[in-house]
């Protein structure tokens, strides 16, 4: 079966003040013809207003940043365009030292992740960084960018060099592809278009190597999670004997006549039916949404996730998370909050920190137990009832929560199943 999700790319990028973020992603609009005639003339108005010779491509994002921040709390701008070969959308945050919690709240769903290092300055504490983040969350595939090639005189040698310095300490991280490239975002080299400055380089160009990622194999196409977000019940003497569980699948595959158990009760029956819209289809993956109907009559809600049989993820009460707090308010001990997983919520409460970790030598720290804005930690959570569990490691969309002060309603923290 052919699962066609190479059309979306979602990546994210990743850099320290100054190292050209705004530029590479104007170029890259500018350069695969993404940019709107009325932007590109507000631009080029503004960047004459400055007195630049050139367009200064830095606007087409910063401008955006402008629209972003009036209002809107938590600080990530998603950016959307398209080549005949891919559709992408860029979460695009700020460089700020402070914000690992954008990065997490930016990069969660990412398939790649975009980092950026000034080829001048070479690997600096936020490049080791950001690329645990991107460890940590498991995004598949990391593109180092070493820009402004263009003020070290194009060497292949320092290129090379903060290649070696990268894998010092990117080898101890899980990261399963990584690529460098090296790129002027300012003049244009190798973001869209190959550059003969840099003659000695032989990989692709940037916008190449992302509309080239393999990103269907990263999906999990084995353990089938279906999280029930709401039962559909027979209206007004139309379809009467009709009972869907709709939602949008998290993994896996389904099928009409699958064995299936329904989670937590545990009831299993076989999957009747599966509607797609107005249509009955025979079978369903992720990320589709659709309704499922079962040969047999059981209580099913939302929060409930319907499995196959003989693949069941794990149901606790209490167990691990790597949480990253992104609260100004630090956590409170064993104070209660909302957790919500998939589909499910319930009330939990944080039972221990286990240790934290220091991301720039990435050093347990055990002495330490209070969770302040960008730490991330280890912990143990107790909620009220049993989870449908699964290792983020495993299944992303399963395997990640996010709690809820239950008073004012912030989302503090974003984590994932150890
Ligand atoms: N020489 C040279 N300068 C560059 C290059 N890329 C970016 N710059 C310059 O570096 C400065 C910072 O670029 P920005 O794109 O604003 O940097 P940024 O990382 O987006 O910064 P923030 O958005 O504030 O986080 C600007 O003056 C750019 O013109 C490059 O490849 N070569």
């Amino acid at each position: 079966m052919e699962i066609n999700n190479n059309q979306l790319l979602r990546f994210t990028t990743a850099g320290s003040v100054d190292d050209g973020k705004s530029t590479l992603i104007g170029r890259l609009l500018y350069d695969s013809k993404s940019i709107f005639e009325d932007q590109l003339q507000s631009v080029s108005d503004t960047s004459a207003k400055k007195g630049h010779d050139n367009l200064d491509l830095a606007l087409f994002t910063d401008g955006l940043r402008d629209e972003r921040e009036q209002g809107i709390t938590i600080d990530v701008a998603y950016r959307y365009f398209t080549t005949p070969k891919r559709k992408f959308i860029i979460a695009d945050t700020p460089g700020h030292i402070q914000y690992t919690r954008n990065m997490v709240t930016g990069a969660s769903t990412a398939n790649a992740a975009v980092i950026l290092i000034d080829a001048r300055h070479g690997v600096i504490e936020q490049t080791k960084r950001h690329s645990f983040i991107a460890s940590l969350l498991n995004i598949p595939h990391l593109i180092v960018c070493i820009n402004k090639m263009d003020l070290v005189d194009f060497a292949e040698e320092r290129f090379n060099q903060i290649i070696t310095e990268f894998e010092s300490f990117s080898s101890k991280l899980l990261i399963k592809d990584v690529r460098y490239i090296p790129i002027s975002a300012l003049l244009g080299d190798n973001v869209v278009n190959r550059s003969s400055n840099l003659d000695w380089y032989q990989g692709g160009t940037l916008l190449n190597i992302l509309e080239t990622l393999h990103i269907s194999s990263d999906i999990n196409k084995i353990d089938a999670r279906f999280p029930v977000q709401t039962v559909l019940r027979p209206q007004n003497g139309k379809h009467l004997d009709f009972r869907g569980y709709a939602g949008r699948i998290a993994s896996g595959i389904y099928r009409v006549g699958d064995e299936v158990a329904v989670l937590p009760s545990g009831f299993t029956s076989k999957i009747k039916t599966i509607v797609k819209g107005e249509e009955e289809i025979m079978e369903a993956y992720a990320p589709m949404s659709i309704a499922i109907t079962l040969e047999n009559d059981i209580d099913i809600g939302r929060g409930d996730m319907i499995v196959k049989k003989n693949n069941q993820p794990e149901t606790e009460q209490e167990f691990d998370v790597m949480l990253c707090w992104l609260s100004n308010e630090p956590a409170k001990p064993r104070a209660k909050y909302t957790i919500m997983q998939a589909t499910n919520e319930q009330r939990a409460m944080i039972k221990e920190v286990i240790y934290k970790i220091d991301i720039d030598s990435y050093n347990r720290n055990m002495e330490d137990k209070t969770l302040n804005m960008n730490d991330i930690a280890r912990i143990k959570i107790r909620a009220t009832h049993r989870l449908m569990l699964d290792s983020y490691r495993d299944n992303r969309n399963t395997g990640s929560i996010i709690l809820i002060d239950e008073n004012t309603n912030e989302t503090v923290a974003a984590g994932m199943i150890v």
